[in-house]
């Protein structure tokens, strides 16, 4: 049974399906955003490479920040329900900011096609990506754990099974999302002039986080709402702080030594919250080397785009463009969770391995470290292939008798002005006044060509004959499909890390700090972005490639330590431990009314060694 007024169907609440319903639109609005966010940056704000991406993994880190402040306030003040839907709200202005900061008519008073007050359009998109980051931020640890939370404590399958849903949820957004809002954004679109629809791009993510928020609002009378339990950040830090104080105070060795130093703060606080400030710490201190495997995660919206940029996308039937490539990894999580999930770790599970939870992360690092080594040896062949290129540069026009322009063919990704939008044979017209003609030739991602037109040019006859094409730069050889193996590896890592690790933190919080270590795991990736943003500052590793094997290695030195860490991580079920100390202060509680006195201090003593007892068993199973 569920623990909300909700109906059961197939022994699951039927409110989770308002609230993965939820995740599925507002994934899609943060994806859909972000898939164009750099080229936003880049071709309406006129940002140049290292801004649009420093302002970027900036965006994303503060994203992965403002979750300790959601968990913070569903926690301690309005509840996770209400967080959820007030910070929606926020997350919709954002986008709506973000929508109407992309266009470009508002400022063109000349109606020139481009925005005469940019800084009208830098402080809008700054405030929206502001309000986007707190909402979206503010929500993720609260909606996770919201959905956690309306299961009943025997439907640990279900809830298992949920946050595998859940997950693919995410996915399918960012699937849908990642693909559409190229196109939207690929679009022209104004009153005055026509330009690049970055506008649309950001409105339809905005439509989509309304949709959200009103299918939570539906949901509404369904859910399991528990109330926010106090300020317990507030009281884990005052508690910590008692504890590390009273150890000071008490540090010559005629003071008898604790068991845990949390135990420390005995003499002030419960033992319930005791044992439960031990478990998160316990988790906490786990999750010190993972923010290593978010740093190498999220340069696929960066260093992989760019690196799609130099590569050829052409699929036959199908021109696919650099900031699409990001589209594989949603596709492969929808394939790999449901094959892991019913076919591999039952599997591991039949060989009688004990495939647990901290293991299938170490694992999934590994994997996102061998991603990076394909990325290595892909920039590799990138980087041969264009030094065969510059040697084979052919030869170079130049005299009198011609006028020339130059042409640049590049993935539509990177294209705003004169660019030919296929790989293909691309038509111009010459014209001089009524009369014209045409010339056709082929082009290539990434190529760049003169075109030296011949003064004798004569309209009406062959134009054909009196262009010469001269290629300064050759196409793209390097076929994008060899970016599909370092896909697969870091999205297999992914399934293996990620999935789990969001289970793991649920399934080791206690029930009043479910929130709060939803929280921290999404710290961590706002620390892996942090780290992208120090590495690629201050290595300035000139190689690209070896820049992939440094973030690899480093990522391989980060797992050994983990599996370290791991290996001596218990397993805990904080509703037995919490349920044990609840029982024994009742007991106590019966005790003290029958035994006052001096013997009451005796009983503390007794009853502390008995919880500890009792902590111990409950935390038996190793990694
Ligand atoms: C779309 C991506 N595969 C995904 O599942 N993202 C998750 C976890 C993101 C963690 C760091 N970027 C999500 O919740 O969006």
């Amino acid at each position: 049974m569920g623990k909300g007024k909700s109906k059961v169907v197939c022994g699951y609440p039927l409110s989770i399906f308002f609230i993965v319903v939820n995740e599925f639109c507002e994934r899609f609005s943060y994806y859909g955003m972000r898939a164009v966010l750099v080229l936003y940056f880049k071709y309406f704000l006129r940002w140049d490479d290292d801004l649009a991406t420093s302002i970027y993994h900036t965006f994303v880190a503060l994203c992965y920040l403002t979750p300790i402040l959601g968990a913070i306030v569903a926690d301690s003040w309005l509840g996770k329900f209400k967080t959820i839907i007030y910070l929606s709200i926020v997350y919709a202005v954002g986008q709506v900011a973000m929508a109407v900061s992309a266009i470009h008519d508002i400022t063109d008073s000349d109606r020139d096609g481009t925005p005469d007050s940019m800084t009208f359009h830098i402080v809008l998109s700054m405030v929206g990506l502001f309000l986007i980051a707190l909402g979206t931020g503010g929500i993720k640890p609260c909606v996770a754990a919201f959905g956690g939370d309306q299961f009943g404590e025997h439907q640990d399958r279900q809830r298992r099974t949920f946050f595998s849903v859940f997950y693919l949820c995410i996915n399918g957004g960012s699937l849908l999302s990642t693909i559409i809002t190229p196109v939207l954004r690929a679009q022209e679109c104004g009153i005055y002039s026509k330009q690049k629809c970055y506008s649309l791009a950001f409105g339809v993510p905005a439509a989509l986080m309304v949709v959200a928020l009103v299918v939570f609002i539906i949901g509404s009378g369904m859910y399991y709402k528990a109330e926010p339990q106090g300020n317990i950040m507030l009281d884990v830090c005052k508690c910590i702080g008692f504890a590390i104080k009273n150890r000071y105070r008490h540090r010559s060795k005629q003071y008898p030594k604790r068991q845990h130093w949390m135990d420390w703060a005995e003499e002030k606080y419960d033992k319930l919250l005791i044992a439960q400030i031990k478990m998160v710490l316990k988790v906490l201190f786990l999750y010190i080397p993972l923010p290593m495997f978010w740093t190498l995660f999220d340069q696929k919206g960066s260093r992989w785009t760019l690196q799609a940029t130099t590569m050829d996308g052409n699929f036959g039937a199908l021109v696919i463009q650099p900031d699409q490539m990001q589209t594989v990894n949603p596709i492969l999580i929808l394939t790999l969770v449901p094959i892991m999930d019913s076919l591999i770790y039952p599997l591991i599970k039949k060989c009688g391995l004990n495939f647990t939870p901290l293991k299938r992360m170490t694992v999934g690092m590994l994997l996102a470290a061998i991603a990076f080594v394909c990325a290595a040896l892909v920039q590799i062949q990138i980087d041969v292939s264009t030094k065969q290129l510059l040697h084979s540069s052919p030869y170079i026009l130049s005299g009198q008798g011609f006028i020339y322009f130059k042409l640049t063919i590049k993935g539509k990704a990177n294209s705003d002005s004169t660019t030919v939008h296929n790989t293909d044979k691309a038509t111009f017209t010459l014209r001089s006044g009524s009369q014209s003609c045409e010339y056709s030739t082929n082009f290539g991602f990434g190529s760049s060509y003169t075109f030296f037109i011949h003064s004798t040019l004569v309209f009406g006859s062959n134009c054909q004959d009196s262009v010469t094409a001269v290629e300064d730069i050759k196409p793209n050889s390097v076929h994008m499909a060899l970016q599909i193996p370092q896909y697969f590896f870091i999205t297999a890592g992914e399934v293996m890390f990620s999935v789990t690790g969001l289970e793991f933190s649920y399934s080791q919080a206690p029930s009043n700090m479910k929130a709060v270590l939803q929280a921290g795991w999404l710290f961590t990736v706002a620390i892996g972005n942090f780290i992208v943003l120090i590495v690629a500052e201050l290595a300035k590793i000139p190689k690209q490639w070896a820049e992939y094997v440094l973030f690899a290695s480093l990522l391989v030195a980060v797992c050994v330590i983990f599996s370290i860490m791991a290996y001596f991580y218990t397993y805990i079920d904080p509703t037995e431990i919490e349920a044990q100390f609840k029982k024994k202060i009742n007991e106590d509680d019966e005790d003290d009314k029958s035994k006052p006195g001096k013997a009451e201090v005796e009983m503390v003593k007794r009853d502390s060694i008995k919880c500890h007892d009792e902590y111990d068993k409950a935390t038996q199973t190793k990694m």
